[in-house]
């Protein structure tokens, strides 16, 4: 049996928290040879709660859940930790657009990569979940200046899986024969679905739909597809997101497959023209426990405006919460 490792969810007493937490400890995040230590952090009028979900996972003995502690002490909760899953924080209602989060919820993850630089181990694999995640994911990183800023990403998993769905289904196959799908940029409104690098069934996606509903179906319905939830569930998207953190953080620890790839918000290098240091969505491919940005895909002028858009958005969230940027 492999030593366990320490996995750190913030927001766990939350909704999403819920749907995830389950499935870390069932080994679907890391693997089914890999035991995990659960190091819970929320704020403390959701101890109480939180206890409530520490008696469930208890209940489910898990063979690969080796402890779980509960804290509201992020000194505590990111103590050794090797993968941090930044949850906790405030979710949007009808109306709002994500970025209008960042006032209440940028000081969080100030305050958690602070502790994170001080008490996580060096190799920490972090992933924000919370919204703004793009620019929390900065944040967070900005203040544990002591670790790789390749090693703090931000979550644009679910929209990339809800891109593959809409193909598949305009398409008539299943999200099996959907590749290659890539969402750049930021998690919002501005991010775009770049459908002329996916391959269904080996061929081009973008040849496969006429323009018209690329442009006016396709992408405003995965750029407003949180929103579109929150107004039929009258709750933003938990299970789908915790089931696209899982898929995020399996895909980094454990590998990407073949010749495929995946949406990650990474620390940008530089590539495909994007400002260095921003948290920008990328195509990656993931080995031995790292990603790379893959690199030489075509990118036509259409996709080059929406990139370029995106990353605007970006660079004025980061301008934005200057003050937090050590
Ligand atoms: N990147 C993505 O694709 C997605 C991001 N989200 C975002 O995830 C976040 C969480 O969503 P839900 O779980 O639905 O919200 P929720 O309100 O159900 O849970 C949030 C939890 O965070 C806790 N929390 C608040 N401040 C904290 C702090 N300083 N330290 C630790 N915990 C803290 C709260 O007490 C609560 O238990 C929201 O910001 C939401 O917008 C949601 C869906 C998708
Ligand atoms: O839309 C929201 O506020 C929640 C979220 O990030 C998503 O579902 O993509």
């Amino acid at each position: 049996m492999k030593q366990p490792v320490r996995v750190t969810v913030t927001g766990a007493a939350g909704q999403i928290g819920y749907a995830l937490l389950f499935r870390i400890a069932s080994g679907a995040m890391l693997g089914d040879d890999q035991p995990v230590i659960l190091q819970l952090l929320d704020i403390t009028p959701a101890l109480d709660a939180l206890q409530g979900v520490k008696m469930e996972l208890e209940d489910c003995a898990f063979p690969l859940l080796a402890d779980v502690v509960c804290t509201d002490d992020p000194n505590v909760g990111f103590k050794d930790s090797d993968y941090a899953l930044l949850v906790g924080a405030r979710p949007r209602g009808p109306g709002m657009e994500r970025k209008d989060l960042l006032e209440a919820n940028a000081a969080i993850f100030s305050v958690q990569g602070k502790a994170i630089d001080q008490h996580a181990s060096k190799d920490i694999k972090v992933l924000v979940v919370g919204n703004p995640a793009n620019t929390n994911a900065l944040i967070t990183q900005r203040n544990a200046p002591s670790i790789n800023p390749r090693n703090f990403t931000a979550m644009t998993r679910l929209d990339h899986n809800r891109a593959m769905t809409q193909i598949a289904q305009k398409t008539g196959k299943t999200v099996n024969d959907v590749t290659n799908m890539t969402i750049w940029g930021n998690h919002s409104a501005t991010q775009y679905p770049d459908l002329f690098n996916t391959k269904v069934d080996g061929k081009t996606a973008s040849d496969l739909v006429d323009q018209e509903w690329l442009e006016n179906d396709f992408i405003p319905t995965v750029q407003q597809r949180g929103a579109a939830i929150i107004k039929a569930r009258g709750a933003s998207s938990a299970a789908s997101a915790a089931n696209a953190a899982i898929d995020h953080v399996r895909s980094w620890a454990l590998g990407t497959e073949g010749d495929d790839w995946v949406s990650m918000g990474v620390y940008s290098d530089g590539s495909y023209g994007i400002e260095e240091g921003l948290i920008y969505s990328f195509p990656c491919r993931c080995n031995n426990g790292d990603w790379e940005i893959v690199q030489g895909l075509p990118v036509n002028d259409f996709s080059r405006g929406k990139m370029d858009a995106t990353a605007q958005e970006l660079a004025e969230e980061r301008d934005g919460v200057k003050h937090l940027l050590p």
